[in-house]
């Protein structure tokens, strides 16, 4: 039977600006379309913090210049970016596979992801976002309630929360499609947050962590892989310090006393090991791999990258 692996890409496999993100998508699919070729079912998702910060910026800016440009919440932002970055990215992997002879329909699902509204994450928001603000912008975001941090020397700018998934709403159409060998790009940007309100989904101010949403896509179309592609081949340990060192192989074991004494950065590498983490003990047989783009091939290989099983 095929191996199912669930790819969370990064934002070096996409650039920020949109010249950037057309050339670094072919570098991305080129990636994306060897694991095709190897016989992997493949469901991508992705980052978008920079996205979701230009995006919300033009969005709310303009409406400053041009009148009837009304502001847009970061949760129609979200969106925007799957739409964004999911352009982009399936006409890449798509053209990436006719180049090697492989035809194959990639579709973008525009996904919403449940958010618990008591989630602790609301009352802390976290996630930094966006252009740098004067100190006076920053004032006036505040008094829109809006939620802001000094970043010392460079400015101020927007932090959102963070909450956890809970439910991909669009996930039947999404194992449909990963059932029928198709490959999609879903849960862009950790998904775009909803509340339910009985039959109602009401859009959340807020950006998923996307490490989380790949491992909860993961588990639901039960995949045997979860692959995070970001700008290293290896996470470390003790970073910064003389007793700087990368994580090869580990058990989850291993994973969880790392996470426990603090290696990781809360919006970095903390959320990639708890989805791993998190992914790996709903079954047995399942593994996580943490590297970049360019070493994939290796780490799928088991000779190199972080490895958790
Ligand atoms: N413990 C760590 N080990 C390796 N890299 C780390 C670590 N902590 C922070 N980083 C940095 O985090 C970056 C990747 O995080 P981020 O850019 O948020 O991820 P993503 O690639 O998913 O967009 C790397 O460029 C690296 O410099
Ligand atoms: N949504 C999200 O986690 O985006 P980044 O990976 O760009 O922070």
């Amino acid at each position: 039977m095929k191996k199912r692996v669930v790819v969370a890409l990064g934002h070096r496999a996409l650039g920020t600006t949109l010249p950037e993100q057309k050339e670094a998508v072919k570098h991305t699919a080129k990636a994306i379309a060897g694991l095709v070729e190897e016989g992997y079912q493949v469901a991508i998702t992705h980052s978008n913090a920079p996205q979701v910060g230009m995006i919300h910026t033009a969005m709310n800016e303009f409406g400053k210049v041009h009148q009837d440009y009304t502001p847009a919440p970061m949760s129609v932002c979200s969106a925007m970016s799957q739409g964004y970055i999911g352009y982009d990215l399936q006409n890449a992997i798509r053209e990436e596979l006719l180049n090697r002879g492989i035809y194959r329909t990639v579709s973008t699902i525009l996904t919403q992801v449940i958010v618990d509204p008591y989630d602790e994450a609301f009352y802390t928001p976290t996630k930094v976002l966006g252009r740098y603000m004067t100190k006076e912008e920053a004032e006036e975001e505040k008094k829109k309630g809006n939620y802001v941090v000094e970043e010392p020397g460079k400015g101020f700018r927007r932090v959102v929360s963070a909450p956890n998934p809970v439910k991909i709403v669009e996930i039947d159409a999404i194992k449909t499609l990963i059932d029928a060998g198709q490959l999609v790009i879903a849960c862009g940007g950790g998904g775009i947050p909803v509340m339910q309100l009985d039959h109602r989904l009401k859009g959340a101010s807020a950006v998923i962590e996307k490490d989380l949403a790949a491992g909860k896509l993961a588990e639901e179309i039960d995949a045997d892989e979860l692959i995070i592609l970001t700008s290293v081949e290896k996470v470390r340990i003790n970073l910064d310090t003389p007793n700087e060192s990368e994580i090869g192989c580990i058990s989850v074991a291993e994973a969880k006393q790392y996470m426990a004494e603090g290696h990781f950065g809360k919006h970095n590498m903390l959320p990639k090991f708890r989805a791993s983490v998190e992914f790996i003990e709903k079954r047995e047989g399942r593994i996580a791999l943490i590297t970049s783009l360019e070493k994939l091939k290796d780490g799928l290989r088991g000779r190199t990258g972080t490895i958790i099983k």
